[in-house]
């Protein structure tokens, strides 16, 4: 199959232009900034001084800011991280594929996006005794304490949906869009988009879905409720995306999943590292069950408690593989991870999370809008998937023609902004 060009700032018109011109160096700067500014709080936290270990992540950072703001080339990482040598190994390939280093201005976007985040944790991995440490922890721990209202609101609704689908299973396709779509919603908040600006949800997710279910631009709900409705589904996985409410969103969808008989076991699966700011980490999905349980109401204690019985009693398994922060497409999972694929494929239904996980799925190509989401997953079909994604790049399929200009006549910004989003389900297995 012809495939279409990968997106790239080397075109301007597309939103990784901006995102590689200013975002980016945003991100970077925010890294800097919050990290000098909390030095003691964070120095405090080791028993041994980290005083050197922070001025060489900040300096990392620094100079990793103005590599991409002067275009310099992507250079070898220098850690000792297992997947250093398939970072390197596939960076050389390219090099001699192009003749040239990747650069910020001319490679595909995905690429360069994800070899940044792999540069910051490199910054870390060289540390001693910062090790382990999140440089986005600060702004992951914000985004869940200024979205304690709606969490409790979603939970609460849950609870309350438990007791009537156990009197009345007709109730549980109406249930089932609920969860699906404050889960769809929930990927909003995202940290990355925002350049680390404050975006929690703040409002009831429940009373915003009404409002929203115009900006669903393809509502595959139903193929995906009818699918797992339509047999004994054990295994479901969800690919996680952010921390903070869109974690809770999902927790949420699992635990109903699990409630309605739609699975018996949820593979729920994070990052090995900090990536795209706002992705969840396993540490991140443990201190964020751990802070559920301190919230004072009924509903979330219940659940916080649920929940940390389901990871032990392996209702829920989490995972983390080092591939969900490669910079390969999932068309190349089955090449560079074929554990995870042969995993993958024992499930019922996959549920990606994100804009990323979208881009990743479609190969972040420039497909047109028309162009069939089966088709443009092009060789990855593990097993039965859904993707729920509100659209922050520019990369969209499965519209119907004419569709885009009309969107695009009612918000110009409609492909980056997070206010549109897609639900697309393919029951095709290779
Ligand atoms: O996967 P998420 O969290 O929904 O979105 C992350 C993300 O918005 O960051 C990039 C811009 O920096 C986007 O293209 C990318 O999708
Ligand atoms: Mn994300």
């Amino acid at each position: 199959m012809d495939l279409p060009p990968p997106l790239s700032a080397a075109d301007k018109n597309s939103f990784a232009y901006p995102t590689i011109k200013e975002r980016l160096p945003v991100i970077l700067a925010k890294i800097a900034d919050t990290l000098y500014r909390t030095r003691e709080k964070i120095k405090s936290q080791y028993q041994d001084d980290a005083s050197e270990e922070l001025k060489s992540i900040i300096g990392s950072c620094s100079k990793l800011r103005n590599e991409v703001q002067t275009n310099k080339v992507a250079v070898p990482l220098q850690d000792s991280r297992d997947d250093t040598r398939v970072w390197n190994q596939y960076l050389q390939t390219v090099t001699e594929r192009e003749g040239s280093p990747p650069s910020w201005f001319k490679s595909p976007w995905l690429y360069m996006e994800c070899y940044m985040y792999r540069r910051i944790q490199e910054s870390v991995e060289k540390c001693k005794i910062m090790k382990e440490f999140d440089v986005f922890g600060e702004q992951k721990e914000k985004s869940f304490t200024d979205s304690v209202y709606p969490t409790e609101i979603v939970m609460m609704h849950l609870l309350e949906t438990q007791q009537k689908i156990k009197e009345n299973a007709e109730l549980i396709p109406e249930a089932f869009k609920v969860f699906l779509k404050v889960c769809l919603w929930g990927n909003k908040c995202d940290l990355s988009i925002s350049g680390g600006e404050d975006n929690a949800q703040k409002t009831s997710p429940l009373e915003q879905l009404d409002k929203l279910e115009p900006n669903i631009l393809i509502d595959n709900s139903n193929v995906a409720l009818n699918h797992l409705q339509s047999r004994k589904c054990e295994r479901i996985d969800i690919v996680l995306d952010n921390a903070g409410f869109e974690l809770i969103s999902d927790l949420c969808f699992a635990e109903f999943l699990l409630s309605a008989g739609l699975g018996s076991t949820i593979y729920l699966h994070a990052k090995a590292f900090p990536w795209f700011v706002s992705d969840v980490t396993k540490k991140d999905f443990n201190w964020t069950l751990q802070k559920l349980g301190q919230i004072n109401h009924i509903a979330v204690s219940n659940f916080a408690q649920l929940w940390k019985e389901r990871l032990n009693n392996s209702s829920w398994i989490l995972q983390v593989h080092d591939f969900w922060t490669l910079p390969f497409d999932y068309s190349q999972m089955e090449t560079y991870a074929p554990d995870l694929y042969q995993s993958l494929q024992k499930s019922d239904m996959i549920f990606f999370k994100g804009d990323l996980n979208y881009r990743k799925l479609l190969g972040d190509l420039k497909w047109p809008f028309t162009a069939s989401f089966e088709t443009c997953l092009h060789d990855f079909y593990p097993a039965p998937l859904c993707v729920l994604r509100t659209s922050k790049s520019d990369v969209l399929v499965g519209l119907p023609e004419g569709r885009d200009e009309e969107i695009k006549a009612q918000d110009k910004d409609w492909l980056v902004n997070g206010n549109w989003g897609v639900i697309n389900a393919c029951l095709k297995t290779k």
